[in-house]
């Protein structure tokens, strides 16, 4: 497990991380959410130790980060930095070799990982001749060829199609259920929704919410409840202490006095659905931010 306790960050008088903590476990992907300068990528670089904190810990298995026990991380930058005149296959088995992999390990790393993000028939391509969206494959091959024990991504999936989304996802699930923590930022709110166990929101340098996606979209549930009977629900505007908030035929959403409401409408007929509302991570993330 990779763990974060309590970390802070200044540039000049700006203080741009305050007492951030949180965990990024293994066998889950870990989605960190946050508006533009919230203090993403000053996190993540702090957790690759190529910048100081002022501050708190980095811990990975249980003891904080030091040259004798640093994890082999995998690194997907904000800027991306490969090179445009290499060839795919020639620059992914080469960026192995760079982080101290045998070759013959490198090579078939590279065509593993190559042929799971369906770029096999591009090996030798120089990088140049991809859509932009094959050389974000091509990055996310280059974070992963040296079978990195952690893996930080930034914005994995800034620029690709869904299908797209959905091979890397594959891939980097592949990771996750091998024990791979993994952490990626991403804006795309709908995306993270989809793919990650995880959440961690962070809002101007401070952590505003964290916790399992499920957890998060309970705590933030509030008094909202939906309910659809089998005829007008109008009626519902009429009960004591319920707040009607949409009303659509037969379906309506509502605040307080829900078990009124439900009593009242098995009362009048049949009731198809009654639960509470559970926001989105759009609406969390808009509330927390
Ligand atoms: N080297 C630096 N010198 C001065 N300020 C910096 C430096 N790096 C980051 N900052 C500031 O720190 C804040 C957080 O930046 P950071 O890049 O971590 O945000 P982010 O959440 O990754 O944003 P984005 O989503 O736009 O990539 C911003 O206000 C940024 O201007």
């Amino acid at each position: 497990m990779l763990t974060v306790t309590g970390i802070s960050r200044s540039f000049g008088d700006h203080r741009v991380l305050d007492d951030v903590s949180f965990e990024v476990r293994p066998g889950r992907m870990t989605g960190f959410l946050g508006a533009n300068g919230s203090g993403k990528t000053t996190t993540m670089r702090i957790v690759l130790g190529v910048l100081a904190a002022h501050g708190g810990v980095v811990s990975w298995q249980g003891q904080a980060i030091s040259p004798q026990n640093k994890p082999h991380f995998g690194y997907m930058p904000e800027e991306r930095g490969l090179y445009p005149k290499m060839k795919v296959r020639e620059q992914i088995t080469w960026l192995g070799r760079l982080h101290g992999v045998d070759r013959e390990v490198a090579q078939r790393n590279t065509d593993e990982l190559l042929a799971d993000l369906e770029l096999s028939d591009r090996a030798d391509d120089r990088l140049e001749q991809l859509s932009l969206g094959n050389q974000q494959r091509v990055q996310i091959a280059a974070a992963l060829v040296h079978e990195p024990d952690v893996l930080i991504l930034d914005e994995p999936f800034s620029g690709l199609d869904p299908i797209a989304v959905d091979t890397v996802l594959d891939v980097l699930r592949k990771r996750a259920a091998n024990g791979v923590p993994v952490l990626f930022s991403s804006h795309q709110l709908a995306i993270v929704e989809r793919l990650c166990d995880d959440v961690v929101i962070i809002s101007k340098g401070r952590i505003a919410a964290k916790g399992s996606r499920e957890e998060l979209r309970q705590r933030h549930a509030g008094e909202r409840y939906e309910i659809v009977v089998d005829t007008d629900a109008g009626w519902v505007r009429d009960v004591p202490g319920a707040g009607v908030v949409e009303l659509d035929g037969p379906r309506v959403v509502f605040e307080g006095a829900s078990r009124a409401v439900l009593e009242q409408a098995l009362q009048r007929g049949e009731v198809r659905s009654f639960a509470p509302v559970v926001p989105t991570l759009d609406e969390i993330f808009k509330e927390v931010s």
